[in-house]
């Protein structure tokens, strides 16, 4: 019997974006994934240059922006756990829950693919996970795919990469625009638009 597949995308999501769902949903489609899980990340130990938003908020807004989809979910894990939050947690615990019963795909961009050698435990990572590694604009094909070489020399593991419709969107981009009272239109779900204004975050 073949077994089901699912998508795990990890991020931090401050604030969710089209970016985000749009690299989801091709990897949905073109890997055959039965759904796609949302992580917002806990606590990153990765993003210590700005004040990250409450993980609450983080959630919200990503329950919000995947609720149209029928094949998408949002899990708590990562910010119900204390500490710092390591992907390599977060498997073990998918693993935990699902055993053998479905095969894990993790779905990353281009810019968090060339930083995976810098994971915490990340062999162990590899044995629980297939990465799919998702274009993203900015970073090229080709340093792509020499990382994803490094990666199969090193641990002997397949990464794929896919070629996802270019978003130039990043958080980061979204802040910045509303903290310069700037239209985020059209970048981000509608729902997640006016929360943010509601909740007058990132001003
Ligand atoms: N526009 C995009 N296209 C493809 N993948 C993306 C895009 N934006 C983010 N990702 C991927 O989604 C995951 C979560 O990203 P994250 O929440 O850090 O968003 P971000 O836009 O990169 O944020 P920031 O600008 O704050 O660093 C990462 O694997 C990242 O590579
Ligand atoms: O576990 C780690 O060491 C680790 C280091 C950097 C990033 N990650 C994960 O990679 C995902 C994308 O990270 P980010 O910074 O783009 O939001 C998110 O799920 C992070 O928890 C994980």
């Amino acid at each position: 019997m073949t077994k089901k597949k699912i998508g795990l995308m990890g991020g931090t999501f401050d604030p969710i974006h089209y970016g985000h769902l749009v690299a989801a949903e091709e990897a949905r489609i073109n890997f055959n994934l039965s759904k796609v899980i949302f992580i917002p990340a806990g606590n990153p130990p990765h993003k210590k240059d700005y004040p990250v938003t409450d993980a609450e908020h983080r959630y919200i807004m990503t329950a919000l922006a995947v609720n149209s989809n029928p094949f998408f979910e949002v899990s708590r894990v990562e910010i119900d756990r204390e500490g710092y939050t390591y992907t390599v947690d977060t498997l073990k615990w998918f693993k935990e829950k699902y055993k053998d019963a479905v095969e894990i795909f993790f779905i990353s961009g281009a810019d968090a693919i060339l930083d995976i050698l810098t994971w915490k435990k990340v062999e162990e990572v590899m044995n629980y996970c297939t990465f799919i590694a998702a274009t993203r604009p900015g970073y090229t094909s080709e340093q792509l795919e020499r990382k994803v070489k490094e990666v199969k020399e090193i641990y002997g593991k397949e990464i794929f990469v896919l070629e996802v419709t270019g978003m130039a969107i990043s958080s980061t981009e979204i802040r910045k625009k509303v903290k310069n009272g700037q239209s985020i239109k059209y970048l981000v779900p509608e729902a997640v638009e006016y929360y943010i204004l509601k909740y007058n975050l990132y001003r």
